[in-house]
């Protein structure tokens, strides 16, 4: 297999923190360069265990600066970029949107355009079903490639603008790329801002889990190593140009997921407190993923075992998410790329 060269942005966060763990293992010719800011949300503790292997890089570095990328870029001459960084958080798009589109949508036009210079194979951009807005909730609807983009948060119109942007970049200059939209994620190493690592931590905790509203919302759920998979095929075999829907084929609504956490943990529904509802919260997302299933992708896991895999997780790395909620990893690295402004 001839030697590639792979960037992927958001490296250090949840997705791209086990799409790194998924290439580094599984491909030792392509050389990963994980690239992250190392923003709240990231932290490079997950990545101890390769941070020593001759085909794991890292670089810390702003996706929305160009003054880096276009050199970084210009010297590195990647095959692929895999894009991942982004602020992800709903709730904390609806108090602090501008930043959500500092990195979101800036962030990225910053790396098609260092991408569109050096005849990149593959631009990857990872986005989210939230760009479809929501369904009702009629359980023989589904959000697929054709659903009009109706973004309601702003981190989901941050999300769509991005998408936007890169196929633009496709239309005007011929970039070759993927837009991959996933469902809710869950697994090991999610930030415990997100309902499944909150509702385990606080348990494990003995703190309340706030449902929003009814707690009657639905999300379709799928774990990031499928996901990562489902990257992985797309990287490989994905049409150019193409979009690819990632759903887990699991709808759940969050009181369904949080008394199945309760009940594997043994904890009683009192430690529900509904609080007052997510501004424009979006009633249900589903994914007919039938397009990525014709290029010969299923998900691995199903929800039960998943769910199981991930409290199991969170009960072996107290230490890991404990850390992460006392801010103790911010500064963590210790294998660190240098960028091209250091030589
Ligand atoms: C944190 C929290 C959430 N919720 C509700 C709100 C949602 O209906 C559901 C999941 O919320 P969460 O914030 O975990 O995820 P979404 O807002 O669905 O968005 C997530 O999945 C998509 C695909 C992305 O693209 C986002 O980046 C990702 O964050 O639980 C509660 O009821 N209580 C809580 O404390």
């Amino acid at each position: 297999m001839a030697r590639k060269k792979i960037l992927v942005t958001g490296g250090a966060g949840f997705i791209g923190g086990n799409f790194v763990q998924y290439m580094v293992n599984k491909y030792p010719a392509y050389d990963i360069y994980n690239l992250d800011l190392l923003t709240y949300a990231g932290d490079l503790t997950k990545h101890r265990n390769i941070e020593s292997r001759d085909n794991y890089f890292f670089i810390k570095a702003d996706i929305a600066d160009p003054d880096t990328m276009i050199p970084l870029f210009d010297k590195e001459r990647f095959d692929y970029v895999v894009h991942f960084a982004a602020e992800s958080h709903v709730d904390r798009s609806i108090t602090d949107p501008g930043v959500f589109v500092r990195t979101n949508v800036l962030g990225t036009q910053v790396l098609l355009e260092a991408s569109k210079r050096i005849g990149l194979s593959k631009f990857i951009h990872v986005s989210t079903d939230e760009v479809y807005g929501e369904l009702d909730f009629d359980p023989n609807t589904f959000f697929t490639e054709d659903t009009p983009l109706q973004p309601n948060s702003p981190y989901s119109a941050s999300k769509a603008s991005s998408d936007l942007l890169v196929r633009a970049y496709y239309e005007t200059y011929g970039l070759p790329m993927n837009i991959t939209r996933c469902s809710n994620n869950y697994g090991p190493y999610q930030f415990p801002e997100k309902l499944i690592p909150l509702t385990i931590s606080r348990l494990l905790t003995n703190e309340k889990v706030p449902i929003y509203g009814d707690g009657k919302n639905i999300r379709d759920w799928l774990h990031v190593s499928d996901h990562c998979s489902a990257i992985d095929l797309i990287l490989h075999e994905g049409g150019n140009g193409e979009i690819y829907n990632v759903g887990g084929y699991n709808e759940l609504s969050n009181l369904e997921i949080v008394k199945m956490i309760m009940a594997i943990l043994g904890k009683s529904e009192g430690f529900i407190e509904f609080v007052p509802d997510r501004l424009g919260h979006d009633k249900r997302y589903a994914i007919n993923p039938a397009k990525l299933a014709e290029l010969g992708w299923k998900p691995a896991y199903t929800f039960e075992n998943g769910i199981g895999q991930t409290i199991l997780w969170y009960l072996e790395n107290k230490q890991w998410w404990e850390g992460i909620l006392n801010g103790e990893y911010e500064h963590y690295f210790s294998k660190q790329y240098v960028s091209l402004k250091n030589g």
